[in-house]
């Protein structure tokens, strides 16, 4: 039987403000329905399953509420966790992962395997449909080889141009893929594996990946999870709104280092490229998305031009 209210005029609180939150939430439904969204759902924000769970349930409101969701996973810690279990070094230069044969092979496995069908499963658990697919697939990426990166020799000190591998570059992206999984009520998973002319697989960084397919896109919306709050200051407070020229700066005096380098480019790069705007978001906090999307308070670092 349906919990009834009471025989009083007044609806209990709770229920009160949870009708209050949906009416809240009724102008961004209106505003985002019929638009694409793509999200970036990284390898450390991915860890604990709760945080997975409420992910997929983010995914799947979004898209019950006509909004086209495309999801684009990283999984670099799964990736150097599988390689140290079979006794594989692995080294970053430039932020991407060095990758030989072997490597990509591993990556491969790991990326368009077990997490993206995790994914898949997560997605489904919470009554959505979900695709994987790679870059491979449909031939949605195509890649090129990435030519190398500088890096100073640890003894020398002198610079020198390191062979990266099998890392690409995504140099064209063929939507109809997603589209045609789109239309039919599908969400599609991609994994950053691409392909190239060469017809060999690459491996690429999923912030690249998914920053690609959202400029493709013309996405309303291109949000990545992560393991911060968004983009910090030196004082590590909350940047809540930044565009390409305040990047800029952040990257000249030092105050972004590490995986937030390539991310902030990736954004800048989506902004330019005909995304309205880039948002990094903390993965690890419960519905990150919703309330990004559907509240007045929204959350993390906004990125536009
Ligand atoms: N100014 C900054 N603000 C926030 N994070 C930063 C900053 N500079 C560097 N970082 C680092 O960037 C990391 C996020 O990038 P990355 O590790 O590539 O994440 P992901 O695997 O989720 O894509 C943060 O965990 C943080 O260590
Ligand atoms: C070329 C390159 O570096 N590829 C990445 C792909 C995964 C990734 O980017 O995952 P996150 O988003 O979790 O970091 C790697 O091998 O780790």
């Amino acid at each position: 039987m349906r919990p009834r209210m009471t025989s009083s005029h007044d609806p209990v609180p709770a229920l009160l403000a949870k009708a209050e939150t949906l009416v809240e939430a009724l102008p961004y439904m209106q505003r985002y329905a019929g638009k694409t969204f793509v999200v970036k759902y990284g390898g450390h924000a991915m860890g604990d399953p709760e945080a997975a769970r409420d992910f997929a349930e983010d995914v799947v409101l979004m898209k019950a509420v006509g909004i086209n969701v495309v999801v684009v996973h990283g999984g670099g810690p799964q990736i150097g966790a599988m390689l140290q279990k079979l006794g594989v070094e692995s080294k970053f230069v430039g932020g991407l992962r060095v990758t030989d044969a072997e490597t990509a092979k591993i990556a491969e496995m790991v990326l368009a395997g077990s997490i993206n069908k995790e994914i898949v499963g997560w997605i489904a658990g919470a009554g959505g449909r979900a695709v994987g697919i790679s870059g491979k697939d449909g031939g949605l990426v195509i890649c090129e080889k990435v030519l190398g990166k500088r890096e100073a020799d640890p003894n020398s000190g002198i610079e020198r141009n390191v062979d990266l591998g099998f890392v690409g570059d995504p140099v064209k992206v063929d939507r109809r893929i997603l589209d045609t999984l789109t239309q039919d009520g599908i969400i599609p998973v991609v994994a950053p594996v691409g392909i190239g002319a060469d017809g060999h697989t690459y491996n690429v960084n999923a912030d690249t990946m998914a920053g690609a397919i959202a400029a493709e896109l013309g996405a309303s919306r291109f949000f990545l999870l992560t393991d911060v709050a968004g983009v910090l200051d030196k004082d590590k407070n909350l940047l809540t709104d930044l565009d390409p020229a305040a990047i800029e700066i952040l990257q000249q005096n030092g105050t972004i280092s590490g995986g937030m380098i390539p991310k902030l480019e990736t954004c800048v790069k989506a902004v330019e490229g005909g995304v309205d705007a880039a948002v990094i978001l903390d993965g690890r906090v419960p519905h990150a998305m919703l309330l990004e999307i559907f509240t007045r308070r929204g959350a993390g670092t906004l990125i536009r031009r």
